[in-house]
């Protein structure tokens, strides 16, 4: 078992993973730890690895094994085998692969509510999900109302807005109320009054204290003020690992991006980024 200091389980733990598909290195021999107890972001351009980096924690990729006959290893919350099902209980997720999941077909015709719901088994449809007990109700209920759609529970998905759909998925992967939060690029799509919103609700799981929560982005504007850890990836390499405020600078995004970046912070804790003009 791998544990941090306090003894509490590291979140992911991975050991010098190399992830080739077809003919390319999409991660690059990473060692990376990432506690539970603190929340972390995952930042890097476009195609760095960010959500390769969380497939292997959602298991569904695996380490290669590289040419030398060398496969690395990837410890998640102390275990190396695990139940896939089981393990996607224990966190909530948000990603914009789900959130197109949840757009069409049959996951697009089920209701706010049975969406909701089905944060409970970590599946995709309302017939795989929970026996609706009147615990299961209230939860769903309760999720509904701090997320602010309790009016839309009857609808279905399909009919959501972008923003509204989003919120759906916040309450559904908050509803089993997990340890571990998992967000994948949360705000992407949303405009800039419902991206605020949804921030703003992010903020408050945030600071929920039996919370871990991960953020994996490339906006830097979704970094919410609560987290102080993050990770710079680029071309599937970990290039930091560190404190916030020293990640954070325009030395960093410039080089991590390849074009100078001017870098502003606000007094609330905000950061946001734009090209350097050249004038
Ligand atoms: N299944 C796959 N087959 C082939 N290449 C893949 C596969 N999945 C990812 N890649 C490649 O791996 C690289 C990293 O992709 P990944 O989606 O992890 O990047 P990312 O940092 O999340 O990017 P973005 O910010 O654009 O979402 C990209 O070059 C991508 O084309």
């Amino acid at each position: 078992m791998t544990l941090k200091n306090d003894d509490a389980p590291l979140l992911l733990d991975l050991q010098e993973v190399t992830v080739w598909r077809e003919s390319t290195c999409i991660l690059d021999s990473i060692s990376l730890n990432v506690p539970t107890g603190r929340h972390t972001a995952v930042l890097g351009p476009n195609g760095s690895g960010k959500t390769s980096l969380l497939k292997l924690l959602l298991r569904q990729f695996y380490p290669s094994i590289t040419k030398d006959g060398h496969q690395g290893r990837v410890f998640i919350l102390g275990q190396e085998v695990w139940h896939v099902d089981e393990l996607r209980r224990k966190m909530g997720v948000v990603s914009s692969a789900l959130d197109q999941n949840f757009l069409h077909g049959r996951t697009g015709r089920m209701t706010v509510t049975q969406a909701i719901a089905s944060g409970f088994t970590a599946n995709e449809l309302s017939h795989f999900g929970p026996r609706m007990t009147l615990e299961v109700i209230q939860a769903v209920d309760q999720a509904a109302e701090s997320l602010g759609i309790a009016s839309l529970q009857k609808r279905q998905l399909h009919t959501l807005s972008t923003g509204e759909r989003r919120r759906a998925l916040i309450a559904r992967a908050m509803v089993h109320r997990p340890s571990i939060l998992v967000l994948d690029e949360p705000t992407s799509g949303l405009d800039i009054a419902a991206q605020h919103l949804l921030l703003d609700q992010l903020r408050q799981l945030a600071s929920e204290s039996d919370l871990t929560m991960l953020l994996v982005t490339h906006h830097i504007e979704e970094l919410l003020p609560e987290i102080n850890h993050v990770v710079w990836l680029k071309s599937g390499r970990v290039v930091f690992d560190g404190n916030k405020r020293e990640a954070i600078t325009e030395a960093r995004l410039s080089g991590v991006f390849d074009v100078p970046i001017e870098v502003n912070h606000s007094d609330s804790g905000w950061y946001s980024a734009s090209i350097a003009s050249s004038r």
